[in-house]
């Protein structure tokens, strides 16, 4: 299985998250893809490409061009105002709040175009996010051209990013982009199965009223966990798209055994829909050592995950999202892979 990176996605290098209360070492740092990328190198999983440079088209294709500008456009303001360190969001339109207003106020744009205050923009996340976006372009475009499964190695991670907004540690949706690129491409049906731990509110709200583009998540119960407004049960979809999401929120704790009902429930539902392509928001947080997940896989299940992903039957992109336990996490990854191969 081929894998695309480019070392343009590690420039995005946040110090600090804001985490239980108080500023911590930010998780998703650089080294979570050099980890990956040995680990893809070490056990031979297949050649390591460069992505295409995209144009800006296939990310307006999902994102707004102002939520894209701005991000493109943000350091530089940022300094012009006198900031140097990375920047934190800190107020949000919320209920009773303008939505409409054209704010300039670099502090008023931070809120208008994020969801959480545990993500930092720094000088290189644009373009990292860019990177990251056009590693799994790439994968939409190799599976276009014929090859069966591809690793997008993407860095930062996408699926809490939604039309306007960044947050959960992602900017560009990778899924998304790749799966409308496929669609634009001719695809009809597109399938999107998240197994990271978190629930992919970003990806879910960009396809919600969709039925070419199906949804399926499998993560902790949001009524306990990140990102909490999003991924319970009744979220089915709405207008032409219901019927075409489908959420498994799991209890804390969900060790493989706890996990696989609903993961046979996905791969049914999959069975159903027979997507031309299969694109997989693979985060390796659903394991027992995560320092900031309560799942309980051990490493020998990544394999398990991967082969039962091959029964499913169709070109599979895995587009990587999240997890943290960066020792463990190459062998994580690189399990699914070698499992997905068998
Ligand atoms: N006390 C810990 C609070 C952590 N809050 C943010 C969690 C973000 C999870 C990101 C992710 O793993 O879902 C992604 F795949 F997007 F990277
Ligand atoms: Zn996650």
């Amino acid at each position: 299985m081929k894998t695309v990176f480019s070392d343009t996605q590690l420039a995005h290098a946040p110090a600090q998250e804001i985490s239980d209360g108080e500023l911590k070492p930010a998780v998703e740092i650089p080294s979570r893809a050099e980890i990956v990328l040995k680990t893809v190198r070490d056990r031979n999983v297949g050649e390591i490409v460069a992505p295409e440079d995209f144009p800006i088209r296939p990310l307006h294709r999902v994102h707004s061009p102002d939520y894209v500008s701005f991000l493109e456009g943000f350091w530089e303001k940022w300094t012009a105002a006198g900031r140097s360190k990375e920047a934190f969001p800190f107020v949000w339109p919320i209920r009773s709040l303008r939505q409409d207003t054209t704010v300039n106020h670099i502090d008023g744009l931070l809120g208008r175009y994020s969801m959480d205050a545990g993500t930092p923009l720094g000088e290189h996340t644009y373009r990292a996010a860019r990177a990251s976006a056009d590693t799994a372009l790439t994968a939409a475009k190799m599976i276009l051209n014929g090859e069966k499964a591809v690793f997008s190695l993407c860095r930062p991670p996408g699926h809490h990013a939604g039309f306007d907004f960044f947050g959960g540690y992602c900017f560009f949706n990778n899924a998304a982009v790749a799966a409308q690129y496929l669609r634009d491409y001719g695809l009809h049906r597109i399938a999107i199965l998240d197994v990271d731990y978190h629930h992919g509110n970003g990806t879910q709200a960009l396809f919600y009223d969709r039925p070419d583009v199906l949804f399926l998540s499998i993560h902790a119960d949001p009524k306990e966990e990140y990102p909490y407004f999003l991924g319970y049960a009744d979220e089915t979809g709405e207008h032409a798209g219901t019927g075409f999401t489908r959420n498994w929120p799991l209890p804390l704790g969900t060790d493989w055994d706890g996990y696989t009902p609903a993961l046979e429930e996905a791969c049914r539902w999959l069975l159903v829909y027979k997507p031309d392509v299969m694109i997989v928001s693979l985060g390796m947080d659903c394991f027992e050592n995560d320092p900031i997940s309560k799942f309980a896989f051990k490493s020998e299940d990544y394999l398990r995950l991967g082969q039962r992903l091959k029964k499913v039957g169709v070109p599979t992109i895995f587009v990587m999202e999240g997890g943290y336990a960066v020792d463990a996490l190459g062998t994580n990854c690189v399990n699914v892979l070698e499992g997905f191969e068998g």
